[in-house]
């Protein structure tokens, strides 16, 4: 398998002049440059950038501006084959995208409470007409960093150019309010029915924890805590999203199943350390997910290494390449590795964000590029646009 963020682009010549020496025209230049955005092949453009691209204009100056409209998110990704199109061009050339991100999933949920919240969502103009895709961010064991690469990964995606939320379902720990930095804080509410989410940094974020005390929630009994998370889900005032990310409580029981049924979600994520314990864990939430019919797009290695701050040294401190092994064994996605980073536990627990404050930083490109794999994943193996699953017309 090979692991994700490799890039396999077909070399293009290098070729500001012709072969007679001649400079090329403005209409060679945009035709090398649509034959290099077709042949251009990685992991997230399994068939080239064309073929998912919605739309295509290019600018030519001083500098030249590729403008795309892409259905997933993938800016870093392609901000690199910008900085190859300069150099193959001699000047300054610039992809700027602009995102078109359409639901993956429709949903008709089967019994009558799921469908009467969702009439009642629909509207109020809550969940159902607002946010354009759910994703669960899941795990079967606790304490595997679930919550930390949730808030990282919304706020990766935000630096990718998405609208994101980010829903604490985490009942019995809520503990994204603290590190979104909004411990204590209330959600206010215009109209006396609906919650308005709080703001952290431009992410939308609910939490139980906004509303009950954690020592409260901690003793709620299934059908209290299922209730309590509808209620979140359905009775917050969402604005337009592209992504809303729901931090699930760890394990595979009851309330894990009840709530991957309920939630009308799009598709999963699951977070594991490369240990033995949490692999175990890991592939129960897999098959938790498959029974409820929702589709796994990968996991995400937490932990997979620390790099010695002084020497550079690389130690599997919870063991090496269990997510790759995992991941080929059941037949998903390794979506990326995080390290052990002193950076990233500090940032969790003083509500801070390395990933906004700094984001072409060394943490902030890992996150960035797995919220990219995840982005395209979901459109690649779950859209029916997909270049993958259904021929899709390009217009350019
Ligand atoms: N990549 C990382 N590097 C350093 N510390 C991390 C990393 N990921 C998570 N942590 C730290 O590990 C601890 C557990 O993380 P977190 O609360 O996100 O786990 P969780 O899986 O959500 O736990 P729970 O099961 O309680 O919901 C926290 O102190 C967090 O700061």
């Amino acid at each position: 398998m090979t692991m994700f963020g490799k890039i396999f682009s077909k070399k293009t010549p290098k070729t500001d002049v012709k072969s007679n020496g001649e400079a090329l025209n403005s209409s060679e230049i945009e035709q090398f440059i649509k034959d290099t955005l077709s042949h251009y092949i990685s992991d997230n453009f399994p068939q080239g950038v064309l073929a998912v691209c919605q739309e295509l204009s290019i600018t030519q100056n001083k500098k030249i501006t590729i403008n795309l409209i892409m259905p997933f998110v993938c800016q870093g990704e392609l901000d690199l084959l910008a900085q190859t199109l300069s150099e193959n061009l001699a000047c300054t050339v610039r992809i700027k995208i602009a995102l078109a991100i359409k639901p993956v999933r429709q949903f008709s949920l089967g019994n009558d409470k799921n469908k009467a919240d969702q009439d009642k969502a629909g509207q109020e103009g809550t969940v159902q007409g607002k946010v354009a895709n759910i994703i669960a961010i899941a795990s079967g064991k606790g304490g595997v960093g679930k919550s930390t690469t949730t808030v990282n990964l919304a706020y990766a995606l935000m630096c990718e150019g998405a609208r994101v939320g980010i829903l604490d379902a985490d009942i019995y720990g809520p503990s994204i309010p603290s590190m979104l930095g909004l411990k204590n804080e209330k959600p206010s509410s215009s109209d006396g029915k609906l919650m308005t989410p709080l703001d952290a940094k431009g992410l939308s974020a609910m939490s139980i924890g906004f509303l009950v005390d954690e020592a409260d929630a901690t003793v709620w009994r299934g059908p209290m805590a299922s209730s309590a998370f509808n209620q979140l889900l359905n009775e917050t005032d969402w604005p337009e999203l592209d992504y809303l990310l729901i931090d699930m409580p760890p394990g595979t029981g009851d309330i894990q199943l009840t709530l991957a049924q309920k939630v009308p979600v799009a598709a999963a994520v699951i977070v594991t350390t490369p240990q033995d314990i949490a692999l175990i864990d890991a592939v129960k939430g897999i098959a938790m997910f498959d029974k409820v019919k929702v589709p796994v797009l990968g996991i995400v290695e937490n932990m997979s290494y620390h790099l010695c701050e002084n020497c550079g040294h690389q130690s599997h401190i919870f063991g090496e390449a269990g997510g790759e092994h995992m991941a080929h064994d059941h037949e998903t996605k390794l979506l990326g590795q995080l390290p052990l980073d002193i950076a990233i536990r500090q940032d969790a627990d003083f509500g801070e964000s390395d990933i906004i404050e700094n984001s072409a930083g060394e943490i902030a490109n890992h996150y960035r590029k797995i919220a990219r794999n995840i982005s395209a994943q979901l459109f690649l193996q779950c859209d029916i646009a997909s270049p993958l699953t259904a021929t899709i017309t390009t217009r350019i």
